[in-house]
């Protein structure tokens, strides 16, 4: 302990008002701490950050900030995460993390999985399903407010969904651990064809993209998650068990989006905006479907490694 902390946590217990845990937690980041999340400050966040995501936004904001006010959730809270690549996947997990602890994906408390850099060889799966059961463990019973990230999913062994499964069930305890106040975001592709379409179908009909309604989409999206055959859902119960709280589809972002992350990144980089530059970087790009190019093939992935060519000019 710092003697700084110390000293303070000392003159805390003299005049008898604050406790020394709450205390240090103000200091160095602690298990379920940053001052209790702010559902206004998650709302600003997405806003901000999140472009063309309205549903996505919408079904995040709820999830998480219901869930982390609930002092007695029944199970953990398990997001899904569902589109096309560049979309804002990782990047949404991130503004949670971060929503949630100061370090956000940095954080002691967050755990980041990436299937094809984690668990590479399908000959490891009995020794990837014990470690990861074991550092979930570990984990949770160190801190129950865990957050788990667990990044293509699409690809992962069915045999580690499985792993995971006992985790996510209505269980008080499982081996003396209560898995409840955890949370767990899944990553995939799968699904995002049939995103798409329905993103299509509206653009085609002459519909705002923000009138998609999440009914038009949830059905769908577990349909094609499941009965996709590539996708490890498919083989795992984990949607057949109803543990999968929220699909949440990130739809395909348009060329106003891309120029909006292109915008955000010219800031961040210190550069004044440039709409002539935003919109060069943004034409660069390429879409889809060939005749009406109304999606980006790659979302925002690329378009920051382009601005760096103009702006070296
Ligand atoms: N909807 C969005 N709004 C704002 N920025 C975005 C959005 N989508 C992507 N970006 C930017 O592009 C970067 C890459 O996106 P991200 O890694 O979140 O995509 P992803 O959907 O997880 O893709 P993949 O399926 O390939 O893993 C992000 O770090 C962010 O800077």
């Amino acid at each position: 302990v710092e003697p700084i902390s110390l000293g303070l946590a000392l003159a805390g217990v003299l005049t008898g008002y604050i406790s020394y845990p709450r205390l240090y937690c103000l200091f160095a980041e602690c298990c379920g701490q940053k001052r209790s999340l702010s559902r206004e400050a998650l709302q600003k966040d997405l806003d901000n950050k999140l472009f063309g995501q309205h549903l996505a936004k919408k079904v995040i904001l709820n999830a998480v900030s219901g869930f982390l006010s609930n002092p007695k959730p029944k199970k953990p809270l398990t997001l899904s995460l569902h589109g096309w690549t560049g979309t804002g996947k990782n990047f949404a997990s991130k503004i949670i993390a971060e929503n949630i602890y100061e370090g956000g994906l940095n954080s002691d408390y967050v755990h980041l999985f990436v299937a094809t850099l984690h668990f590479p060889h399908a000959s490891n799966i009995t020794l990837y399903k014990d470690q990861l059961q074991m550092w979930i463990r570990g984990n949770v019973s160190a801190c129950a407010r865990s957050i788990f990230i667990f990044d293509e999913m699409d690809k992962m062994h069915a045999g580690l969904i499985d792993a995971i499964k006992p985790f996510l069930d209505y269980y008080d305890v499982v081996d003396e651990v209560s898995y409840q106040k955890a949370i767990f975001i899944f990553l995939s592709n799968a699904g995002a064809e049939r995103i798409t379409d329905v993103a299509l179908d509206f653009w085609k009909s002459g519909k705002q993209r923000e009138e998609i309604k999440l009914r038009d989409m949830e059905h769908a999206l577990a349909v094609s998650v499941f009965n996709n055959k590539n996708s490890g859902f498919w083989h795992s119960s984990l949607i057949d068990r109803n543990l999968i709280d929220y699909f949440v589809p990130f739809l395909p972002l348009e060329y106003k989006h891309l120029k909006m992350c292109i915008r955000v990144e010219m800031q961040s980089r210190g550069y004044e905006v440039d709409e002539d530059i935003i919109s060069k970087v943004a034409e660069e790009m390429t879409f889809f479907p060939k005749e009406e190019r109304v999606f980006s093939d790659k979302g925002c992935k690329t378009v920051f490694t382009k601005l760096d060519y103009y702006l070296d000019d």
